[in-house]
């Protein structure tokens, strides 16, 4: 018998903003399914979306976008967005500063490539030094940056 997947993603066919959402659910063997929206992103898939842009996540017939928000709603649902206010403060200080490691590669490769690419690459391994140092502080770097799950 086929059994529904819970979940939907709507989203390009590349990583980028989608990748972390799928990591997510493939991780901790949540269902789902995936809708490409690169055919018709401007004629029929962007005018349904709330804010203009995906990835989407459609839980029935609640529909979320924005990855950081989607990635929030997946782990408080599914009970993995830290077990107290600290662990979650961290968990939302990771994020943000992963997105602004991310963001800084968006622009670079949307409007600086030829330039950026080298300067970007440089200042790289002390970025994420910076996250590495976090992980290593939780259960000796074994596990997670925060909590065991
Ligand atoms: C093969 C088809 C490629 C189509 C690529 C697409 O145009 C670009 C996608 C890049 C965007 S995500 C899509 C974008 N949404 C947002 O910017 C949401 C931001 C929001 N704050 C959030 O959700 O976090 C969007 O909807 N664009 C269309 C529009 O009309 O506005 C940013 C990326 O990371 C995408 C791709 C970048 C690099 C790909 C590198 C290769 C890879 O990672 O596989």
């Amino acid at each position: 018998m086929h059994t529904m997947s819970t979940y939907k993603l709507v989203y390009f066919p590349v990583r980028g903003r989608g990748e972390s959402i799928r990591l997510l659910l493939k991780d901790n063997k949540i269902d789902y399914e995936e809708e490409n929206c690169r055919d018709g992103w401007v004629e029929k898939y962007k005018p349904q979306m709330p804010l203009g842009q995906v990835p989407l996540l459609c839980d029935g017939d609640y529909k979320l976008s924005q990855s950081c928000a989607i990635l929030r709603y997946l782990a408080r649902k599914h009970d993995l967005y830290g077990s107290d206010v600290k662990e979650q403060g961290l968990m939302d200080m990771i994020c943000d500063g992963s997105e602004d490691l991310r963001s800084k590669y968006q622009t670079m490769i949307y409007t600086n490539y030829e330039n950026g690419k080298q300067p970007y690459i440089a200042k790289l391994p002390a970025e994420l030094e910076k996250f590495e140092k976090l992980l290593s502080k939780n259960n000796g770097g074994q596990t997670y940056m925060v909590g065991d799950k």
